[in-house]
């Protein structure tokens, strides 16, 4: 190779695999087969041996394979008969990489990151020099990665945006006002391909721009995993990630599929986590085979770094011995503002509804499904193995409101009032109400207790002091004692919500 800083790329090859038992190493074998191709007028290139599959494979156009593979067999018939050549084919469709890397191995876990397995490899160690064989579906993606590790070039990330609701299309937003900074500051090209909704799915190979509304409102290709999976393997995307903005039970379902075909996973969806523990354990086991990551800080206190504190404490064999706090910044908003306020309880739920704090559903919230999905997230991060059925969930709303449709509900808010007024009337002098959660028992045993329901507390107490939208946290460990960790602030909103899941996108980035 003349020029060091160039991947060269040799496009229409074939190898030809010679396989056999007891002859490698034999005198004369090698040379047959290149007298036999050279008298073909057959050139040769790239040659390995393996050992373990006792074969020799050898590189030529694929114009001359079916050529090749006949006089080789013409020239071992007799080794045929006797079945010390047991197959000579071909694998057609392949291209060959020729570059000079002084850390190979960084670029061979790039690519197994990213689902390529070269067929060939041959390596000059003297010189770093590699030569890599992969078929012709992912040789553009295997130039990509091996460009950006050797010329440290930007390295593209290939971003596929599910659900463009509150959260999603903040996300975009975020992703393409802060992606030349990235460029120039991490050396990250994050580019989004796929942007989806329930009903379509838009593509753009050289990622989106700030019209990506209007290129998906026209898009017209029906949404669906499939099609994102061809799409990446169509134009050879490299380091991909699928993010899930969405509250679909059967998004989730896609996720191993997923993970099989390249993608890393960030999701704020917070359905996968909650599901059967058998069905969560499984998709883990998944992804640490595929070697596919899945981010979910955005699960539990939008974007507060809870979930990866809690991770670390946990790993590292910090004894947690009771998480509690006020988990959902939609009902800390409600009952923050309801407990000061001289405002009718429907009037502050609808507030929280414009301001984008409560689910699409706000029963989701009101429910305290959604504070119990958070805390089963969290309690799963102990490793313990509760289910969401375990969980003492205090519901905000009477049965009947919970069997309307979501517009009936809506319309029946002030069926909550007068219940609400009660209960903030009866509480003792200088207290407020507080829906909280609390994951607490023996955590070191196999289950632990949860709890989420209404409580009046002292307005000077910390939960008390809430204000806002804001969650509240608190860690207890055993070498925290008496004084928790607290981590507290905005616990909801589609600004914060998004910021967290752009940071797990840069969290995958950066060790991509
Ligand atoms: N809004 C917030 O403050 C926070 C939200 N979250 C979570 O973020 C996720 C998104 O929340 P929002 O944006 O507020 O919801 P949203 O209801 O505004 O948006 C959801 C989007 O998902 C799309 N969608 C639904 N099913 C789909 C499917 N099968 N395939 C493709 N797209 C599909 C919908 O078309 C919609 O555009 C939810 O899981 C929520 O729990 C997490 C933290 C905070
Ligand atoms: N509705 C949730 C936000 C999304 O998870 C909340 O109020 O905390």
């Amino acid at each position: 190779m003349k020029n060091k800083n160039e991947i060269k790329i040799l496009k229409n090859r074939s190898i030809i695999k010679f396989e056999g038992k007891d002859f490698l190493g034999e005198v004369g074998i090698d040379g047959r087969i290149f007298k036999a191709l050279t008298y073909a007028r057959i050139s040769v290139g790239v040659i390995s041996q393996q050992a373990v599959e006792n074969g020799i494979s050898v590189l030529v156009n694929e114009s001359d394979s079916e050529k090749a593979v006949n006089c080789l067999i013409e020239e071992f018939e007799n080794e045929r008969k006797s079945g010390k050549v047991s197959q000579i084919f071909s694998i057609n469709n392949v291209s060959v990489l020729g570059f000079v890397a002084p850390d190979f191995n960084k670029i061979m876990s790039e690519l197994a990151r990213n689902n390529i397995f070269p067929l060939i490899l041959n390596q000059v160690l003297a010189e770093n020099r590699i030569n890599l064989v992969v078929t012709s579906s992912q040789d553009e993606k295997s130039k990509n990665i091996i460009e950006a590790e050797i010329f440290s070039k930007p390295k593209t990330v290939h971003l596929a945006i599910i659900g463009h609701g509150r959260v999603g299309s903040t996300l975009i937003d975020q992703v393409l006002q802060k992606s030349e900074d990235i460029r120039n500051r991490k050396k990250i090209d994050l580019k989004i391909v796929a942007v989806a909704n329930s009903r379509k799915i838009a593509f753009n190979k050289d990622g989106f721009n700030a019209n990506w509304a209007d290129e998906v409102s026209v898009a017209e290709e029906k949404s669906s995993v499939e099609s994102l999976i061809h799409f990446s393997q169509l134009h050879q995307l490299e380091n991909l990630i699928v993010v899930d903005n969405t509250t679909s039970k059967d998004f989730v379902k896609n996720y191993t599929r997923l993970a099989d075909n390249g993608f890393d996973l960030v999701s704020s969806n917070k359905i996968f986590n909650t599901a059967p523990i058998s069905e969560y354990r499984d998709l883990r086991n998944v992804l640490t085979k595929k070697n596919k990551k899945y981010l979910y800080e955005t699960n539990v206190g939008a974007g507060l770094p809870l979930i990866d504190t809690i991770k670390l404490l946990h790993l590292s064999g910090e004894n947690i011995t009771r998480i509690k706090g006020v988990f959902s910044g939609s009902l800390s908003y409600i009952f923050n503002n309801f407990s000061v306020r001289e405002e009718k309880f429907s009037t502050i739920v609808k507030e929280a509804i414009e301001k984008g704090f409560t689910s699409h559903d706000p029963r989701e919230d009101l429910s305290g499904n959604d504070v119990a999905k958070k805390l089963l997230i969290l309690a799963r991060e102990l490793d313990l193995t509760n289910e969401l059925t375990d969980i003492n969930i205090q519901s905000l709303i009477p049965e009947k409101l919970g069997k309307l449709n979501k517009n009936e509900f809506l319309n029946s808010l002030d069926l909550l009032d007068s219940y609400f007024e009660e209960i903030k009337k009866n509480q003792k002098e200088n207290h407020v109400l507080r829906f909280i959660g609390e994951l607490h028992g023996d955590l070191q045993q196999e289950k632990g207790e949860l709890d989420v329901q209404l409580i009046s507390v002292p307005a000077n107490s910390e939960i008390g002091q809430l204000k806002g939208s804001d969650s509240i946290f608190k860690i207890y460990t055993e070498n925290y004692g008496e004084n928790p960790l607290v981590i507290r602030g905005a616990g909801a909103g589609a600004k914060v919500a998004a910021r967290g899941v752009f940071g797990d996108i840069l969290r995958l980035s950066e060790n991509k």
